[in-house]
């Protein structure tokens, strides 16, 4: 029988397929076969299964379970055509959709050596992923799977009718065209299936290479809950927001924390019944578990003859997730021991088997995250695992990959997490294996016997996810690390350090007693343009400072306790200061540089221009200092603006410049600043107040608004301002950092992540605090956004390279900023 008591349940749906299956048969390539008898041990389903375990802890559980969908619902209950078999890999070899041959490796992967088609692969692994995404503890969608599909080997064989793409469109919000959609596949769907079926956007990401949609649904893209039918009954808290990719402009929706929701999933809510479902699964989780698990299990078997399918095989994962309990106590002969006394913390492990794999081991007696990178120079350019000890002594592993690789048709992950076992009830193993270290790219650096390259690790007892040590899912962000270190590089092993921050780039901002924060200042300097991002809501932002290449001394004063900022005639100084934007009472406001003796004092400049737009004096020293400010309000919530500017020539160099309460700053610009250098803010939203008014050749403002504004910025720059937050003369960095945040500088990460991974920011400067800010700068809410991470990641080493100045830090000459590397 049907362990899942699925037939009893849908056997009116199996009867109405079996119907379609004879028309299909007209479409169809009429030799093709579309079922095959798989024979495949029971030890076979079970590495598969582990295969798609493992899979899962690398992040790939959305996407598996979203490829299963996508073959299954290229079917037609009314022509019959499409159907799960495999008709995307047909030719898989010579297609250039870099997309569909990662998908394709990703199952193969899985099937391993076990003889069975792609296409059951698939539906096999959505299953497994669907299954076993829950957190632990609770009880998750249950899917049926059963093997029989055979793969199309010609593109006829299981021809898609071309009017699918009319269906399934994410950019409409209209429930008829969900139903219809729905309907496409089978008539027998209900609203209720549909609504569950669609539960399944908790999970994952968009990617914009793939559906030019970004980002996530929940900040816990890995974990699958109910929390997306929570979050469409807040609907009203998202707005709309265009996405660009390449060509391609998308409108998506945004709330306040990065999530987006697709304009399909608000068609939820735009329908009583519909809207009723959503509703009831919003607070009976279980039930949609329940009802997505038999929903999904439906559209797996989409026109397939049930009969002619084989056994049902466990989707459930057999091994337990549960965090495993310590059991031993004695620790590996060749521990590095930290500190290394007679009560250390951390132990430290590799065990090769000569065959370039090789299992590195944290020992930790303390809860926290460990996290080992391999990376051709440190962790830069390499993938990255992390695991923590939960409170319980449980272990987690995840990992996500610094830079995406391309994937090949044959790909190995650099990392698998290992079956975890415990050493001492109060030892708890982070154990991560380096699988054939000669089969990662090289980005992993440790091509060959693992000697090129380093694998380096940190440690800390920082919660990877803020203040929950024990959610296995999800982590969004990394903290401070307690210590560090090298654990191979070239042919040496095992230093470790304590607060590290030169070798391991993912416990950057290195903890003082692990409390003082540390700023972070990441210029990312790129080629084109620097857009002003302008976020429509009611909020302030970021400090940003840009100027010359060349750093200003002194401490960054963000709220600009300047009482004169001049220039010389070689300077090219920025000042940005915290950013107002639309809703608040004072814009932006700029200051142009076009003084004739090349000094600048900012309330002359005030005084003499308010453009949104400057050009510098065909003389060519045009200096740019940018005036932005924030007006402080606890009725405005905290948002992200982000600096920005256009070089025509693309070789606008920017920096951060910091400032201190003195009243002249110097800097020497590059020579394209000085000649040929075009600063521009752009109203990304083009939603401006409309301050400004052309008057014969000048621009004037409207007088009262002006005055106010003037009076604002005046008190502003003479320090008198309420932005002189404790009035303090000097900002050091941490208290500069400090400030950002709390003017807004967290939420500021999802969205400057947005154009970060659209690409429309080529330059700007962000300031952080804390890793866990970085990370969601970069779009990094769990693992598996991989190709936005790179496109993050890529663009900071570009910046890196082009040795941009990093302040806030007393040590600007070095290395990037620490980034997440
Ligand atoms: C009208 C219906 C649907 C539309 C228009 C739609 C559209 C999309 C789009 C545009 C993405 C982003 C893909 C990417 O950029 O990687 C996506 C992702 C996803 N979809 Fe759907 N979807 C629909 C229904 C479903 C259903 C029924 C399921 C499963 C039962 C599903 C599962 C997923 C998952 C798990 C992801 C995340 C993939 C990842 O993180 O890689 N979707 N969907």
């Amino acid at each position: 029988g049907c362990p899942y008591g699925r037939r009893d349940k849908t056997g009116a749906h199996e009867h109405q397929q079996q119907k379609l299956y004879q028309v299909r048969r007209a479409v169809a390539n009429a030799s093709f076969d579309p079922y095959y008898s798989p024979s495949v041990s029971a030890a076979d389903w079970d590495s598969m299964r582990s295969r798609v375990l493992s899979s899962i802890g690398l992040g790939n559980g959305p996407r598996l379970m979203r490829i299963a969908w996508d073959n299954a619902k290229t079917w037609d209950a009314v022509d019959g055509s499409g159907g799960s078999h495999a008709q995307a890999y047909v030719g898989i070899t010579t297609t250039t959709d870099i997309n569909i041959r990662a998908d394709y490796a990703l199952l193969t992967a899985i099937r391993g050596s076990v003889n069975i088609s792609i296409s059951d692969t698939a539906a096999f692994a959505g299953a497994v992923s669907a299954s076993n995404s829950c957190l632990s503890g609770v009880a998750c969608a249950n899917v049926a799977f059963r093997p029989g599909r055979a793969d199309a080997t010609t593109t006829s064989d299981a021809p898609i009718s071309s009017s699918y793409a009319e269906f399934f469109d994410a950019g409409s919000a209209n429930p008829a065209d969900l139903r219809a959609s729905f309907s496409r596949l089978s008539p027998n769907l209900t609203d209720r299936e549909i609504v569950a079926l669609m539960g399944a956007h908790n999970l994952g990401d968009c990617h914009l290479p793939i559906s030019g949609y970004a980002g996530p649904w929940t900040l816990t893209p890995l974990a699958f809950e109910n929390t997306f039918f929570r979050l469409l009954q807040n609907n009203a808290t998202y707005v709309t927001q265009n996405v660009t990719y390449n060509d391609s402009i998308k409108t998506q929706y945004i709330d306040t924390q990065g999530r987006m929701m697709l304009f399909v999933d608000m068609s939820l809510t735009r329908d009583d019944s519909l809207l009723n479902w959503v509703n009831y699964y919003a607070s009976n989780e279980n039930d949609f578990f329940a009802d997505f698990g038999s929903a999904y299990s439906i559209i797996l078997e989409l026109g397939l003859d049930a009969t002619k399918l084989g056994d049902y095989v466990s989707t459930v994962s057999t091994v337990s997730t549960s965090p495993v309990v310590a059991q031993s106590s004695a620790l590996p002969a060749g521990s590095i021991c930290y500190p290394a006394d007679s009560t250390p913390i951390y132990c430290v492990v590799k065990v090769s088997d000569g065959n370039n794999n090789t299992v590195y081991t944290v020992h930790s007696v303390k809860t926290g995250w460990a996290a080992l990178g391999v990376g051709s120079n440190s962790m830069a350019n390499g993938d990255v695992i992390i695991g923590w000890k939960n409170s319980t002594g449980g272990v987690w592993t995840n990992t996500f990959t610094t830079v995406q690789h391309a994937i090949s048709v044959n790909p190995q992950s650099a990392w698998q997490q290992i079956p975890l076992t415990d050493k001492a009830p109060s030892w708890a193993n982070i154990s991560f294996s380096a699988v054939h270290l000669n089969t990662i790219d090289s980005n992993s650096g440790l091509v060959g016997n693992d000697i090129n390259g380093a694998i380096t690790f940190a440690v800390s007892s920082y919660a990877p996810i803020s203040g929950n040590i024990d959610k296995p899912f999800g982590v969004a962000s990394f903290f401070q690390h307690d210590i560090s270190g090298i654990l191979v590089e070239s042919n040496s092993s095992f230093p470790v350090s304590s607060n590290s921050t030169s070798t391991v780039g993912i416990a950057v901002g290195a903890t003082i007693c692990g409390v003082v924060l540390v700023a972070i200042i990441i210029v990312i300097f790129f080629r084109k343009q620097i857009y002003q991002y302008w976020t429509g809501r009611k909020q302030k932002a970021l400090v940003a400072v840009a100027g010359g290449n060349q750093t200003i001394n002194g401490a960054l004063n963000p709220i600009g306790r300047l009482s004169t900022f001049n220039h010389n005639t070689n300077a090219a100084n920025v000042a940005v200061l915290p950013i107002a934007n639309e809703y608040s009472q004072y814009p932006p406001f700029e200051i142009s540089t076009t003084s004739a003796n090349g000094r600048v004092v900012f309330s002359d400049s005030i005084q003499q221009q308010q453009t949104p737009s400057i050009t510098p004096s065909s003389s060519g020293h045009g200096a740019l200092p940018l005036l932005l400010r924030t007006t402080p309000s606890s009725a405005r919530d905290a948002d992200p603006l982000m600096l920005s500017a256009i070089s025509n020539n693309n070789h606008l160099r920017f920096s951060t410049a910091m400032m201190s309460s003195a009243t002249t700053v110097v800097a020497t610009p590059t020579a394209d600043v000085k000649q040929n250098a075009l600063f521009e803010v752009v109203e990304q939203h083009s939603q401006l107040p409309d301050r400004n008014e052309e008057v014969n050749g000048a621009y004037v403002n409207d007088a009262v608004d002006f005055q106010q504004y003037f009076a604002v910025v005046q008190a502003f720059v003479l320090g008198e301002s309420l932005l002189d937050e404790n009035n303090a003369a000097q900002w050091n960095s941490a208290e500069v950092a400090a400030w950002v945040i709390k003017n807004g500088g967290e939420t500021n990460a999802e969205r400057i992540s947005r154009l970060i991974k659209d690409e429309r920011i080529t330059g700007a400067v962000l300031m952080v605090t804390r890793i866990s800010d970085l990370c969601s700068l970069l779009g990094i809410h769990a693992y598996g956004d991989r190709v936005l991470f790179e496109a993050g990641m890529t663009k900071l080493k570009n910046r890196a390279g082009a040795g941009e100045t990093v302040v806030g830090q007393t040590n600007v000459s070095e290395e990037p900023p620490l980034y997440l590397a």
